[in-house]
């Protein structure tokens, strides 16, 4: 897909909760548009003395709920217009959850696998020393996305702290535990993910022993696999950039896991009855359970019908695009919407948040048990709302989530509304 088009198509989403909704018009005309997005050119030292510089965004989508937030992209595909939509649906991912923030996103244009470890670490303070008026505790609070971790989180929040003069730690969330990270923040974009399923499991038909295809192999898909396969489902096919692999009867996860840890999940084709096959074919396994855990698009018009499995996890940000959204509701294809399937994460980040200004931590039980509630509280109430109206988990998710933000952007008044 076009990148112009992006947020176009992601835009579809609001005006068809809109429909469900009587909204005054004003309310649409602030979502329609990202609030604001900063565009700088970083320049760093490499480490043969040379000087290199990279193309970085970061955008508040939204702030009438209170900060923005959401992660930092390392990528070299990405884009502003890929960040901009992608704030959008932290925006929406927010209030589906109804945690006191907007929505923002960041990125940094460039192929992360291609620096030094002292490179990175250059690029990822030059990113805060960039931004360092944009982000803030109360303003905008970065975290990790794709390609980037708890260790460049942590040097982000060092570099803020030299910044401004003092330890910040709330400002940004997904750090070290040794810095300020929440326990329970590293598995829980996947472990939210788990709890919905868990929740939802009898209404959707699925118990373990059910087979589970795995797109994306990082922070989202590992950890997903590792739960799904620790109550007994099937994982029968996975893969990360550099290809898939499948195993009709189920692969060892351990083995997965240690092929990983060497470069790839590739390396156990042709062993113990695994084969390779083409990346785009991991989408149309025979499964019952599909989790797309890479990056945006990956089921589109082309191979939605080629689809077999019933339930998709959607763990990534937006991996169907609106044709191919359609085409699963043809074939009753059930999908559990990103905006609340992978806002584990952004939950558990609220959670690191307040503790941090608590300066009091939890133990990792009452995450859990906090996130476990909190996606059965959401899930059953866009569950019963996609029955009540007939319509889509994805629709019923927006239509949540628009009210909550419509109910705020009303209640800060007109003055506000247009100055702000
Ligand atoms: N981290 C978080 O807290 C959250 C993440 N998400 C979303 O989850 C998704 C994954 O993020 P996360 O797990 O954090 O990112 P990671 O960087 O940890 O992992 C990304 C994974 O995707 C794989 N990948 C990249 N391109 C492809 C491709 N073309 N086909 C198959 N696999 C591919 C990578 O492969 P390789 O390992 O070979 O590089 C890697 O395994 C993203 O959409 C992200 O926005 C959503 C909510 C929160
Ligand atoms: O943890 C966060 O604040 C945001 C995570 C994120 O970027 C996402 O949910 O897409």
């Amino acid at each position: 897909m076009h990148a112009a088009s992006m947020l176009d198509q992601a835009l579809t989403r609001l005006d068809d909760a809109a429909r469900h909704l009587d909204l005054d018009a004003d309310v649409l005309e602030k979502l329609k548009y990202p609030r604001e997005t900063t565009k700088v050119r970083l320049m760093i030292r490499m480490d043969d003395g040379s000087r290199k510089s990279f193309m970085a965004w970061r955008c508040r989508y939204d702030d009438t709920r209170g900060p923005t937030k959401g992660g930092i992209r390392f990528h070299p595909d990405s884009t502003m217009e890929e960040v901009e939509t992608l704030a959008f649906w932290m925006t929406f991912k927010c209030a589906v959850m109804n945690l006191p923030y907007g929505g923002g996103k960041g990125a940094v244009q460039f192929d992360p696998h291609t620096l030094s470890k002292a490179e990175l670490e250059r690029l990822s303070r030059a990113y805060v020393q960039a931004f360092a008026k944009i982000i803030g505790p109360d303003r905008d609070i970065p975290a990790p996305d794709v390609y980037t971790n708890a260790m460049i989180m942590g040097w982000m929040a060092d570099e803020y702290a030299s910044i401004v003069g003092e330890a910040t730690l709330a400002v940004i969330t997904g750090k070290p535990i040794a810095l300020g990270g929440s326990l329970g923040r590293d598995d829980a974009t996947a472990r939210g993910g788990y709890y919905l399923v868990q929740r939802l499991a009898r209404q959707l038909g699925l118990e373990p022993g059910a087979r589970v295809a795995i797109q994306g192999f990082g922070n989202a898909g590992q950890h997903i696999a590792r739960l799904l396969a620790g109550d007994g489902y099937s994982i029968v096919a996975v893969s990360d950039s550099k290809g898939a692999i499948h195993c009709p009867t189920g692969l060892d996860v351990d083995k997965v896991f240690k092929a990983k840890g060497q470069g790839s999940v590739t390396y156990l084709a042709g062993a113990d009855g695994i084969s390779a096959i083409p990346s785009d074919e991991l989408v149309s396994v025979d499964c019952e359970l599909l989790v797309p855990a890479a990056l945006e698009d990956m089921i589109h018009e082309g191979n939605a019908a080629s689809v077999k499995a019933r339930i998709v996890l959607e763990l990534a940000n937006g991996p169907i695009t609106p044709e191919a959204d359609a085409i699963l509701a043809d074939g009753n294809v059930v999908v559990l919407p990103d905006i609340l399937a992978n806002a584990g994460g952004v939950t558990v980040s609220y959670f690191e948040w307040v503790q941090n200004r608590q300066g009091y931590y939890w133990p990792v039980e009452d995450v859990h048990a906090r996130l476990k509630a909190m996606m059965e509280r959401e899930g059953d109430a866009i569950w019963a709302l996609a029955q009540d109206k007939g319509i889509s988990l994805r629709s019923a998710a927006y239509v949540h989530a628009l009210s909550r933000l419509a109910g705020a952007i009303e209640a800060h008044g007109t003055q506000q509304f247009f100055t702000s």
